[in-house]
């Protein structure tokens, strides 16, 4: 850690590298069963996150996989100590998912209670046959027994630190930054 307090984690070229990676990754999984595969983005950044992953399969393999994007803040079982009232974003998914091996991407995986949610959230829209799990940081400090199947970076953190994912389609450019 610098002596700011701030330690940078990925540059652009890294994490260009990592989704690179990572979408090969997935590539090698759903190579018997690409027709089935849904991307879903978790709010914020995992949306964008995912968008990334198709645009590179479609890219390196030729591959249309669909993405949708899903809000889980109605489904935390925190919001109350987050915001006096949940504040809902847009949902969408652009397919059935019964049936389907949904992949479901954010940018952080930490206590692991966005991802419980989140599979709340999906299971209201039917009956996926697999769920797995892409994450650009994975910080540890699981308080949930989850676990990503697609991991960018793990990275060892104290409880009290924070993980930024900054992504150019929000926040104007590509970085990965440990604060205190
Ligand atoms: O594993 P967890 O402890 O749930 O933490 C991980 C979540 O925290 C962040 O979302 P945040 O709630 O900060 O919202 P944002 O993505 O809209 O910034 C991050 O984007 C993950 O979704
Ligand atoms: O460090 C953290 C923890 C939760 N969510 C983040 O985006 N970063």
């Amino acid at each position: 850690m610098s002596a700011e307090g701030r330690v940078r984690l990925m540059d652009a070229g890294k994490m260009a590298e990592i989704i690179s990676r990572m979408s090969e990754e997935i590539a090698e999984a759903f190579s018997g069963s690409v027709g089935s595969a849904l991307l879903v983005g978790i709010h914020t950044r995992g949306v964008y996150l995912a968008r990334r992953i198709s645009q590179r399969l479609a890219e390196t393999r030729s591959w249309d996989i669909p993405v949708g994007k899903l809000d889980i803040n109605l489904y935390r079982d925190d919001w109350t100590r987050l915001h006096s009232y949940p504040v809902v974003r847009s949902t969408h998914i652009p397919v059935s998912i019964d049936n389907r091996d949904v992949i479901l991407v954010d940018d952080v995986l930490y206590t692991g209670r966005t991802i419980r949610a989140a599979l709340d959230g999906l299971l209201d829209f039917g009956r996926p046959r697999r769920v797995h799990l892409a994450v650009l940081i994975d910080r540890g400090h699981r308080e949930l027994p989850i676990c990503a199947q697609y991991i960018g970076q793990v990275v060892e953190t104290l409880p009290g630190q924070h993980v930024h994912v900054l992504l150019e389609e929000v926040d104007g450019r590509d970085e990965v930054v440990l604060t205190d």
